[in-house]
């Protein structure tokens, strides 16, 4: 790719769900090439590698706004652990103070930087798009699938997720015709005892089980806190083993002032060769 070399790209991982983040704000990457420089430099082995692509550009009003783009270079409404990674990046580049607003395609994100080890709590756009009853059998078994939109689409199914096949199990949910033709991520959750939730997400884009999905997490802590199965503040463990916290209040059983806390790891900062595009 006809770029100029190198780029400065930052990899960030948040509760797993890895990005690389890139000051935008100088274009760089031409609009039109943009999908096809996400699927090259999101590829594991041969470059970079991660989930997506993260671009931070300048704003009239706000601190910033992003383009998100997911590793097969389809363009993402929202990332709850992007949106993480994303607000401490610019805080750490001087680009915004420990709080701020962001424009996603979603809408505008507010965030804030939490102490120290700079944890960042985001809030979430307001879900819509709520459905349940929707019944789909999963190798044999009839299971109840609930939808909610997070700021993306999020299938959410309660079991018993030691067992599940996510990636088999996703793929069904994710091209089923309930929830045709935008998609649905698909999170598989396990409700603990205590209320605190095991989540493991298929994510549409990815088109795999990633180790973290914060829309996802947010999804099914609202379903679980509707459904009467747990209550806010939620704590979610995702497949990377890492924590996420999840508050709302609940009025009228729709999710208003909702928040995804946690960590969002600056793993390293790098200057992108052109050899990793080939
Ligand atoms: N990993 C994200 C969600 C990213 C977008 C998703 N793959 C989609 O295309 O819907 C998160 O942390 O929320």
């Amino acid at each position: 790719m006809n770029l100029d070399f190198p780029i400065a790209i930052t990899k960030m991982s948040g509760a797993g769900n890895d990005f690389i983040v890139i000051d935008h704000r100088e274009p760089l990457i031409p609009e039109q090439r943009q999908a096809e420089f996400a699927q090259l430099v999101c590829r594991r082995r041969f470059s970079a590698g991660a989930d997506g692509l993260i671009l931070i550009e300048n704003d009239d009003e706000l601190d910033f706004r992003w383009r998100f783009y997911n590793n097969d270079g389809s363009i993402a409404e929202m990332c709850g652990n992007g949106a993480r990674c994303a607000a401490r990046f610019a805080y750490r580049a001087g680009i915004a103070g420990s709080s701020m607003r962001f424009g996603t395609v979603a809408g505008v994100i507010e965030a804030e930087i939490i102490g120290e080890q700079e944890h960042v709590s985001v809030r979430m756009t307001e879900p819509e798009g709520y459905r349940n009853h929707i019944f789909i059998t999963l190798d044999g078994v009839r299971h109840e699938v609930f939808f909610i939109n997070t700021g993306v689409p999020h299938a959410v199914v309660f079991v018993e997720t030691d067992q599940v096949p996510v990636r088999e199990w996703g793929r069904q949910l994710r091209y089923h015709d309930q929830f045709a033709p935008a998609g649905t991520n698909a999170n598989f959750v396990r409700v603990e005892e205590d209320g605190s939730l095991l989540v493991r997400t298929y994510e549409r884009g990815v088109e795999d089980e990633t180790m973290a999905c914060g829309t996802g997490v947010v999804a099914a802590a609202i379903i679980a806190v509707q459904q009467g199965l747990s209550e806010s503040p939620v704590d979610v463990t995702t497949t990377g083993g890492e924590q996420l916290l999840v508050q709302f209040s609940l009025q009228q059983n729709r999710a208003t002032e909702v928040f995804l806390q946690g960590a969002a790891r600056l793993i390293y900062q790098a200057e992108l060769s052109a050899e990793a595009l080939l």
